[in-house]
């Protein structure tokens, strides 16, 4: 087969219409959005935007929706789940676990899971072995939670605010983790607030607003064009 017939792979995700109201209240409101992988993607929004309800739906455990979505061309269901590692905002570990018993859990749980990657990172987070979440900080918990999400081998990662709750030395840290363990032919799609924190690893952003999406774009072409940082660039156009 020449290269002109290969059939060209689907975008990692594909949104188009999506509507979601909770009770009646829109949470999105006919969005749509194609990201490509091979690129880390910022998600970022004012209070309310959506980002959650997105990575949601995405991540296949949020129902009730109107639209069209679409990752790596499945539809959420088993087989877009086992193409996405979901990191939630919340902490999802039971408070009893020691690292060793989540590994054993997800390992369970994903056939993608690479145990010995996970130890690793652990490892390298410099987590206690001995300790279980009930007695470990907020930041050693997210810390092991991007571990486990980071220790599949998925085509798209959704993260949503994973460095949310730690100083900003582990912040730091955590994105170096996050970085090093991600394949070049991935999509990670991460939602923060924290945007100077990673204005050096995103390859492009996803601005939202009210439930749409306000802007987007490669993270170079939009600093050239506006003459300003990501930073910056949140800050005017959510002032206006
Ligand atoms: N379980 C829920 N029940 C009712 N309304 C909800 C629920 N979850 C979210 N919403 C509403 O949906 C809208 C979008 O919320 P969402 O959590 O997706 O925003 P977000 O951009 O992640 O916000 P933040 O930056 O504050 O985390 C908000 O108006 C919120 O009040």
């Amino acid at each position: 087969m020449t290269e002109q017939h290969l059939p060209a792979s689907p975008p990692a995700i594909e949104v188009r219409g999506l509507s979601k109201a909770y009770r009646g209240r829109p949470a999105l409101l006919n969005l749509t959005l194609s990201l490509q992988p091979g690129q880390i993607v910022g998600l970022m929004g004012d209070n309310g935007s959506g980002k959650t309800t997105l990575l949601k739906i995405l991540a296949g455990v949020l129902a009730d929706w109107q639209g069209s979505v679409r990752i790596a061309g499945h539809a959420p269901g088993p087989q877009s789940k086992a193409l996405v590692s979901f990191l939630p905002d919340a902490s999802f570990l039971p408070d009893h676990h020691k690292p060793e018993d989540s590994i054993a859990q997800y390992a369970r749980f994903h056939a993608d899971f690479d145990r010995a990657k996970a130890r690793e990172m652990v490892d390298f987070f410099g987590l206690p072995w001995d300790r279980s979440l009930k007695e470990m900080s907020k930041g050693m918990r997210e810390k092991l939670q991007v571990s486990l999400a980071m220790s599949r081998r998925a085509h798209v990662y959704l993260l949503d605010e994973p460095i949310s709750g730690v100083d900003p030395a582990s912040r730091d840290v955590i994105l170096r983790g996050i970085i090093s363990n991600f394949a070049d032919d991935a999509l990670m799609f991460v939602s923060t607030h924290l945007i100077q924190d990673v204005e050096s690893i995103v390859d492009s952003v996803v601005f939202l607003r009210a439930g749409q999406v306000l802007l987007q774009g490669a993270a170079d072409d939009l600093r050239a064009e506006h003459g300003t940082s990501l930073d910056g660039l949140f800050r005017k156009v959510y002032a206006a």
